[in-house]
């Protein structure tokens, strides 16, 4: 029993003492002595008056501990009163009983009345049976005893429901202030939908004044978007077999005042008087759900550009790709790729990088119809994914979109302090021809991508299976390269360069070469591609130029005492903004002159980033550095780059030279080249002669330089040592004839 229901225990206990003090008088005579009869009519007198006292002052709550503690000595006492008096007279024990129990009652009555509204039936009827007790007592002759009887029978029936009612109202009491009390909305519904309890936190969630207005409500009518189907769901899923409580959901709730309300909800099964109710809490997750929204945001938004990063991206493709294949439908990816936008970072700063990633990004977006998604996928990469496409239009409508994004990047962007244009390159993949999900379609439009990039800037194209094993192939490559300088499987080679006039040996070329544990020996042009795509190509040729100047050091004081080493450079160690301090650095090192050390480059290093190219080369001719420009004549030829970079050889491609004796064509062109050449003041060499032939005519037109398998072909440095021992005694004159 709970602490508060012990005046229930106190008052029975009293009840209980006068019936058997009753039973004892009128029913014991006879039976037990008289003295006996009369002690224990006192005795149970006295226990009554002490339950009814000792239960009213418990309910009113000042039953105190020292009470107890006095309540037998005062029974005793009180007892051996009454059985003297009775002991006198013992008419007076009826009328005595009466009057003594009627006093405690009025007494208790009054205390109830006084103290609290709700114990104000109570009190009454205690009141009104301690009036009609003391009034017996004092007028009722034994011949009304049967009155008296029915009359407290009634009256012990009024106290009763009294005190029911008290009780009860106080549990509900209790119980409304405990679910008041509660954070967290609370309603308790049953099987059709109708409220029958809720608290103040619900009806203020809900948009009600008062817990009041919701009780016998529809919960349809609480929520505008709940239908009763809904409604009668929710239920269902209490009765199901092996349901778990509390069942959660969560759920915005559209309110009456149009608010929308995230809520959790947590529904448990209740049955009073063998009904099932649902008893549901409501709890306002709005905090939370803004947490988790920000938390989604980061989880799923590029914190640049604004627009879905790579993990929303494959969330997106995956569901479009669904989507079309449940109905039938295509979709098609497109993998940007900005050119030089690494140029624009290292330029002018990231701050300018992330502007311009903005305004691309914007600039693609206005491309797309709202189903297609546009993604950052990382660095300066985009996707496009158009959505739902008709049957075998997805190509077309790739293509013309991919048309659109490279014209929309040409425009070129007006940065806050620069305005810059880039070129975009994009490949294609579209669902179902070219992959059957998001992986595999973003992977084959990368390798279209790259396959676009190769074929020059501002290229588009789609995705084939030939792409697909060179990019496997690439990949292979890219692996093994990863560990390859620390596994010292690279070498370098070199190739005689000699004058073509006396045949003296005074240039050599040196040529990486990779023996690969994994691939085997593998050709330079195919793995010097692949360095260049992963930037691994700075680590290498760093290696190279390092490795180069090292030899040409070692070489010192022999017959290749005074000779000038070429390393051919790429355009990724060009941006490199510590080549000049690297290059400076590896000839004070090995005690080279600048004079010794000669850069190759192609036409394209040159365009790439004219401005930067520009700068670095004028500083490294302030160094001594000889710069040359390789494999002319098979790329732009642009004269002005001759001028412009200050360059001082000129390479002639081995294309010209291979039919120069047979095409009169290669003949007239090398021809122009070498006067060119000697009108800018330019060093010639040619590369790729093979034959004594080729060597004569080159020679007669005035080419500097000779460089091919007729001189040597290339060679290990202890090698070429002996070559050009051999070379440099007075009985190893040229070969070739005139
Ligand atoms: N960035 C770097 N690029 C490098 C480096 N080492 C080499 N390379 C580039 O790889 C390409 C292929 O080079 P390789 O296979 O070494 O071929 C060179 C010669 O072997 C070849 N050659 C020379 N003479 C002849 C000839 O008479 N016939 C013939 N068929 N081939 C000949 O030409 C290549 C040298 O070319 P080039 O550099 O243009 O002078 C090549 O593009 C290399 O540049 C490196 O360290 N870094």
């Amino acid at each position: 029993m709970q602490r508060k229901e012990k005046h229930a225990l106190f008052w029975g206990a009293g009840q209980l003492a006068i019936m058997a003090g009753g039973i004892i008088w009128f029913g014991g005579a006879g039976l037990i002595p008289l003295e006996l009869q009369l002690y224990l009519c006192a005795l149970c007198l006295t226990v009554g008056m002490a339950g009814y006292w000792s239960g009213t002052q418990f309910f009113i709550g000042k039953l105190r501990a020292y009470h107890v503690r006095w309540m037998l000595p005062v029974i005793l006492t009180l007892s051996g009163f009454f059985y003297y008096l009775w002991h006198l007279n013992n008419a007076w024990l009826p009328p005595g009983s009466a009057a003594a129990l009627g006093l405690v009652m009025l007494w208790g009555g009054s205390r109830l009345v006084s103290v609290n509204n709700r114990y104000r039936w109570l009190g009454l009827t205690l009141m009104l049976r301690g009036g009609f007790n003391l009034f017996s007592a004092a007028s009722l002759s034994p011949d009304l005893y049967k009155v008296w009887f029915v009359g407290t029978s009634i009256l012990k029936v009024l106290t009763m429901l009294g005190l029911i009612y008290a009780v009860q109202d106080e549990i509900q009491q209790r119980y409304a202030r405990t679910i008041d009390s509660l954070s967290h909305g609370f309603l308790i519904r049953d099987r059709r939908g109708y409220i029958h309890v809720a608290n103040e936190r619900c009806a203020k969630l809900l948009g009600f004044n008062s817990a009041q207005e919701l009780i016998g409500l529809h919960v349809c009518d609480l929520l505008p978007g709940l239908t009763r189907e809904m409604a009668d769901h929710y239920f269902f899923r209490f009765e199901a077999d092996g349901a778990e409580y509390p069942i959660a959901d969560t759920a915005i709730f559209k309110l009456r005042n149009g608010n929308h309300l995230p809520v959790e909800l947590l529904g448990s099964p209740y049955v009073e008087r063998g009904r099932l109710y649902c008893l549901v809490q409501l709890l306002d997750i709005s905090e939370r759900k803004k947490k988790d929204d920000l938390l989604y945001q980061a989880a799923r938004v590029d914190p640049v550009t604004g627009y879905c990063n790579r993990h929303a991206l494959s969330v997106r493709l995956t569901e479009e790709v669904k989507k079309a294949a449940a109905v039938g439908r295509e979709c098609a990816v497109l993998f940007i790729d900005l050119d030089k936008f690494k140029r624009v970072n290292d330029s002018f700063g990231h701050a300018a990088g992330d502007e311009l990633l903005r305004n691309a990004a914007d600039s693609l977006h206005h491309l797309l119809r709202p189903t297609d998604v546009l993604a950052r996928f990382g660095g300066d990469e985009f996707i496009i994914v158009i959505a739902d496409l008709a049957p075998n239009s997805a190509e077309q409508m790739a293509i013309d979109c991919a048309d659109a994004v490279i014209a929309a990047m040409a425009k070129g962007f007006e940065l806050s302090y620069h305005a810059i244009s880039v070129t975009a390159s994009v490949g294609i993949a579209c669902y179902p021809h070219h992959g059957a999900d998001s992986d595999t379609l973003i992977r084959n439009a990368d390798i279209a991508m790259y396959a676009a990039k190769k074929a020059g800037r501002g290229e588009r194209r789609v995705f084939n299976d030939a792409m697909n094993a060179v990019a496997k192939n690439a990949l292979a490559i890219d692996g093994a390269l990863r560990d390859a300088i620390e596994a010292n499987e690279f070498y370098l080679v070199y190739q005689a360069i000699t004058n073509a006039h006396t045949g003296k040996l005074t240039k050599v070329e040196a040529l990486l070469r990779w023996n690969s544990p994994l691939l085997g020996p593998m050709p330079p042009d195919r793995f010097i591609p692949v360095a260049e795509d992963s930037g691994m190509i700075i680590a290498l040729g760093t290696w190279v130029l390092e490795q180069a100047c090292r030899q040409v050091g070692l070489w010192k004081h022999s017959v290749l005492d005074d000779v000038t080493i070429s390393i051919n450079v790429s355009a990724w160690q060009l941006a490199d903004p510590g080549f000049v301090t690297l290059v400076s650095q590896a000839l004070i090192r090995n005690g080279l002159s600048p004079h010794q050390l000669e850069l190759e480059l192609t036409e394209r290093v040159l365009i790439e980033d004219a401005a930067n190219v520009q700068t670095v080369l004028a500083q490294l001719r302030a160094l001594g550095v000889g710069i040359s420009l390789d494999d002319f004549g098979t790329g732009y030829s642009s004269l002005s780059y001759l001028t412009q970079f200050h360059l001082n050889t000129l390479k002639i491609d081995r294309a010209f030279v291979m039919d120069i004796e047979h095409s009169e064509r290669s003949n007239s062109l090398v021809h122009a080249i070498i006067a060119m050449g000697h009108s800018l003041g330019l060093q010639l060499v040619a590369e790729g002669v093979e034959t004594a032939g080729q060597a004569a005519i080159l020679e007669k037109m005035g080419c500097h330089y000779l460089q091919g398998y007729h001189i040597s072909r290339p060679i290990l440095a202890d090698d070429l040592l002996h070559f050009a021992g051999d070379r440099a005694a007075p009985q190893a004159q040229p070969d070739f004839v005139i």
